[in-house]
């Protein structure tokens, strides 16, 4: 490594924009990833989360922006780095082993250079990383989703790639074996120091795996931070509608607090009086109280989630269902009518005609 990328960020987007024709699907994303700094990207279905992989990559080109790793500008105007010198390793949804070679051969594929000569020795100590010692005479279709996985990472981090890109690499494995598979590449990764950043739609797998969770939409960067920042601290309604896993009451400023069919909540600065809220609040914030107090509501349906039981509620004038959750003998005491209430200090409360 050169002396003057020493202490450089493993990734560094500038105003990063990506159009197909008259279609914006990267919209000037600027974000730093520190050295060994693990990132969930997180967004729903088309928002640009696989295109921002694959300009970071080096298989599509920025129409606009630049993109710097540890230090060096590897897209930019006037410069386009190709992917195979971009130190860079990517694994896909599909895992994308090559099916005519063995683990082995497949694991060995990325190195080069004076790696090239080691490759019997790094490949066996990949093998036993991933927990495959043994594996490397195989086929891929002599292995199972996970086992197929964990060659792919095998291959993709033999290299030593100072930067991995992982495009949803379980969501094609079952939820408990993605979790293991998920959890002993994090580990993996920790251990090699290398950076990486994880693809994903799940906001819980999101907020699980990165020290830092990114979220797009539309192309654009609606806010990065801690997990806990985007669960708690969502800077608008769209990053709320993602992360917050809660129902929306309908609201409006009323003599200076929001009113809404479950009580009146502080309403944020700039809001004009009349103006129209959206109060987002968690199934864990709805307490059961006694009769007299709170706001009527019946009760629709109970089922039991493992750690607490949700309560789907009708209360007048919301349209949806409200959801709480609550423990066993509060679930159980539970009649067709209840009385509810939430703390006004755990909800979220946006303006509902912005963004
Ligand atoms: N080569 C291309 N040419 C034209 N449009 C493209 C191309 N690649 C992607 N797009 C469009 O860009 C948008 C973003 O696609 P992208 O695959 O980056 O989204 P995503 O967030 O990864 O979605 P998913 O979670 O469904 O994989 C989509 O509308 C897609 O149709």
């Amino acid at each position: 490594m050169d002396e003057d990328r020493i202490g450089s960020p493993a990734l560094r987007l500038l105003g990063v924009t990506k159009r197909f024709g008259p279609n914006t699907v990267v919209d000037g994303v600027s974000l730093t990833l520190g050295d060994g700094e693990i990132l969930s990207l997180v967004g729903a279905s088309g928002c640009g989360k696989s295109t921002l992989l694959r300009l970071v990559a080096g298989l599509e080109e920025p129409t606009a922006g630049e993109i710097a790793i540890g230090g060096r500008v590897v897209a930019g105007p006037g410069i386009f780095v190709e992917p195979e010198r971009r130190g860079v390793g990517f694994i896909f949804q599909d895992y994308a082993l090559f099916p005519h070679l063995t683990v082995a051969q497949n694991v060995a594929y990325g190195l080069r250079g004076p790696r090239r000569a080691e490759a019997p020795g790094i490949v066996d100590e990949m093998l036993e990383r991933v927990g495959l010692p043994g594996f490397g005479a195989r086929r891929p279709h002599e292995l199972s989703g996970g086992e197929q996985q964990r060659v792919a990472l095998a291959r993709a981090l033999a290299p030593r790639p100072s930067l991995l890109l992982l495009d949803e690499p379980f969501s094609n494995l079952d939820r408990r074996l993605g979790d293991r598979v998920r959890a002993r590449t994090l580990a993996l990764l920790r251990e090699l120091g290398a950076a990486a950043i994880l693809v994903t739609h799940d906001p819980e797998e999101a907020m699980a795996s990165g020290d830092r969770v990114a979220l797009l939409r539309s192309g654009r960067l609606v806010q990065i931070g801690a997990a806990e920042d985007l669960y708690h601290r969502p800077v608008s309604r769209e990053a709320a509608d993602f992360f917050a896993a809660a129902c929306a009451l309908p609201g409006r400023r009323v003599k200076g607090a929001i009113e809404t069919p479950l009580g009146r909540f502080p309403a944020p600065e700039g809001m004009r009086e009349g103006e129209a809220a959206s109060v987002y609040v968690r199934a864990g914030s709805v307490r059961l109280v006694p009769a007299g107090e709170g706001v009527a509501a019946r009760l629709l349906n109970r089922s039991f989630l493992g750690h607490c039981y949700q309560l789907l509620l009708a209360v007048d004038g919301l349209d949806e269902p409200l959801r709480a959750h609550v423990g066993a003998s509060e679930a159980m005491e539970a009649g067709p009518e209840v009385h509810i209430s939430v703390n006004p200090a755990e909800a979220l409360v946006f303006p509902a005609e912005r963004p």
